[in-house]
């Protein structure tokens, strides 16, 4: 069935439906080459529409490996070519069957540069996916809906659940957390629980968790548990990923705002300003923390994107708080950066040793 592609601001891009038939979201790019299936899971993307600017998806199929979640939260996908014969030793399924069987809105054969080029000047808008012959007043009423109405608790995990390990005990707050951050985490040998994204600051304590680690997710940071991170902080240690980061600024009484298009692909160049050496990250955002609104506070920027100067990391002066804006656990994209799951371990030891009076 032919489909298209609206903008809010009116510019419509024609393509074919590979799957679903209607949606409404947030349209972002994606300047990843590869994983395209931890894209599609990775509940960050809750609310919004992707386009992936590479322009051939789907060539190395799909397998359960790659899942990053329960279930794919993106509204829509959008891309240029849609490869219906997976060449792969991994692939278990097609990319098109699984966007059917998962009834993922896909939009393909789109011209998914020009749709790049005016987002990154006209900067991120809402857009629609209908059928090719849509009435205007379907496509009204699409654009009538916010995508982003409580995404967070749309996409948190509804119970509590261990990944029990030999280490340090962490409560995870889940804002819509990647597989791959508690593989990494399992991987660095600590003992996890996961909590819902809107357990309350007494119950998280409650459990005299070794440390706290604070979830990417999706939405705006601002909209999100800002006050249970509040009364955490100076309790624990607290290492945060995305949201995690955007959130502990917030509560530390600093800001964030809207990137114009944001940062969504596997090679982010990132400089770490203690050695100004060069990581390449995958990163999946739309918002940054405001540096100006650091200024008065007790932390200290240690990471900078390398492309617009935005800050990528940061760390309380006296407190063992820290966290990044990328991806350490990629899934997609490279691996530079998994170091810092272990940092998280040493400063466990640190602190525990410390109590322990030693
Ligand atoms: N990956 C994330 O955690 C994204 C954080 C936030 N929703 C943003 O877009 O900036």
């Amino acid at each position: 069935m032919n489909g298209k592609l609206i903008l809010e601001d009116g510019s419509v891009f024609q393509g074919m439906l590979a799957s679903g038939t209607k949606t409404v979201g947030e349209v972002v790019f994606n300047t990843g080459m590869t994983g395209y299936q931890e894209v599609l899971t990775d509940p960050s993307y809750c609310g919004q529409i992707v386009t992936m600017t590479y322009p051939l998806i789907g060539n190395y199929g799909v397998a359960d490996l790659f899942e990053q979640a329960r279930q794919s939260f993106v509204r829509g996908f959008v891309i240029s070519e849609l490869c219906g014969k997976p060449s792969s030793w991994q692939a278990e399924d097609s990319l098109v069957s699984y966007l059917k069987a998962k009834n993922i809105p896909c939009l393909h054969g789109v011209d998914t540069r020009a749709i790049t080029r005016r987002i990154r000047s006209h900067g991120t808008m809402k857009g629609v996916i209908v059928p090719a012959d849509a009435q205007a007043s379907e496509v009204a009423e699409l654009f009538a809906q916010s995508p982003f109405a409580e995404v967070v608790k749309e996409v948190t995990t509804k119970e509590i659940y261990r990944i029990p390990g030999k280490g340090p005990h962490i409560a995870v707050l889940d804002f819509g957390i990647k597989r791959n951050i508690l593989n990494s985490m399992a991987k660095a040998g600590f003992d996890l629980t996961v909590l819902p994204a809107y357990t309350p600051a007494e119950e998280i304590l409650a459990l005299s968790p070794d440390g706290i680690f604070l979830s990417n997710g999706p939405g705006d940071p601002k909209d999100a548990p800002v006050e249970t991170v509040r009364q955490l902080i100076g309790k624990k240690p607290i290492f945060g990923i995305c949201l995690g980061h955007q959130l502990l600024a917030l509560a530390l009484g600093g800001d964030t705002y809207k990137l114009k298009f944001g940062h969504r692909g596997s090679n982010h160049p990132v400089k770490d300003l203690a050695t100004d050496r060069v990581y390449i990250t995958s990163q999946n955002h739309g918002y940054a923390i405001d540096e100006t609104s650091l200024a008065t506070l007790d932390v200290t920027v240690t990471h900078r994107a390398v492309n617009d100067g935005t800050v990528e990391g940061m760390r309380h002066n006296r407190l063992p708080v820290f966290s990044v804006q990328y991806h350490p656990e990629a899934a997609p994209g490279p691996d530079d950066s998994t170091y810092l799951f272990e940092e998280f371990m040493r400063l466990l030891n640190k602190e525990m040793n410390k109590a322990r009076g030693n």
